[in-house]
């Protein structure tokens, strides 16, 4: 029922119909975006106009059952492995056709980012929010990225994931952190459309327990024309 709430809940914020927009989840790897992209797919595949996908799909999925319910035995305690090479998928919320692409967050995929810089309509950039170790090199990145003259008025949406866990920095500590203090451009509905600033905001989630990234993505949507 939660399930069909948010997804109902995601649709109603959008608004829009039959628009594209192609968004890039980036972050460090270990962020959680792999977890993201694949929470986002199960969310709206339920929609009738992917029905013929959804029924492949869980066809697919039982004949897979067997096989995953064998590897997870194998790998019961094993974390999920790092994205090795970059991939890409689509999905839809509603009527909005979403391109995402997981670049894996490691040296040789962070190369990889630039080709797709010129094709994005929107970044989600992923932070691991209880790994305060590596807020420093998150922040590298995400400076550099923000640097980036291609992507100068491209909408910024940063989660902060993981806060299921005890000790997560809180938004505040993340914000100081990345520097961001004085750069986010508010939560709401927040009219930017003839101005040269960038949308920029922090939400705080944890994607495994499903909560925060729909406020996160209902403020996205807003600056997807
Ligand atoms: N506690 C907790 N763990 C999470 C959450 N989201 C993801 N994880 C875990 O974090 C680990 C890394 O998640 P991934 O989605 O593979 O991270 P990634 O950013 O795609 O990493 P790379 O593929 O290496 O780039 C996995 O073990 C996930 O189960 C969360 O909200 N809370």
């Amino acid at each position: 029922m939660f399930l069909v709430d948010w997804f109902y809940g995601i649709l109603e914020s959008l608004g829009l119909w039959h628009k594209d927009a192609r968004i890039c989840f980036l972050g460090l790897d270990n962020a959680g975006k792999t977890t993201l992209l694949h929470m986002l797919r199960f969310g709206v595949r339920t929609s009738s106009l992917y029905l013929h996908q959804s029924l492949v799909f869980w066809v697919s999925s039982f004949v897979l059952s067997i096989f995953i319910s064998i590897m997870f035995h194998l790998q019961s305690l094993k974390q999920s492995e790092p994205t090795q090479q970059p991939t890409s998928d689509d999905f839809s919320i509603g009527s909005v056709h979403f391109t995402a692409f997981d670049l894996g967050g490691h040296q040789t995929a962070r190369r990889v980012w630039k080709d797709y810089y010129a094709q994005l309509d929107a970044v989600v950039y992923v932070i691991d929010a209880h790994d305060k170790e590596r807020f420093a090199e998150s922040r590298r990145e995400l400076d550099s990225l923000l640097s980036e003259e291609s992507l100068a008025t491209v909408p910024f949406l940063i989660l902060g994931n993981k806060i299921d866990l005890p000790y997560s920095a809180s938004e505040e500590e993340l914000r100081a952190s990345l520097g961001l203090t004085n750069f986010t451009t508010g939560k709401g509905k927040v009219k930017m459309y003839h101005s040269n600033v960038r949308p920029m905001e922090v939400f705080m989630c944890s994607i495994a327990r499903k909560m925060g990234y729909g406020e996160g993505f209902k403020w996205l949507a807003q600056y997807i024309e």
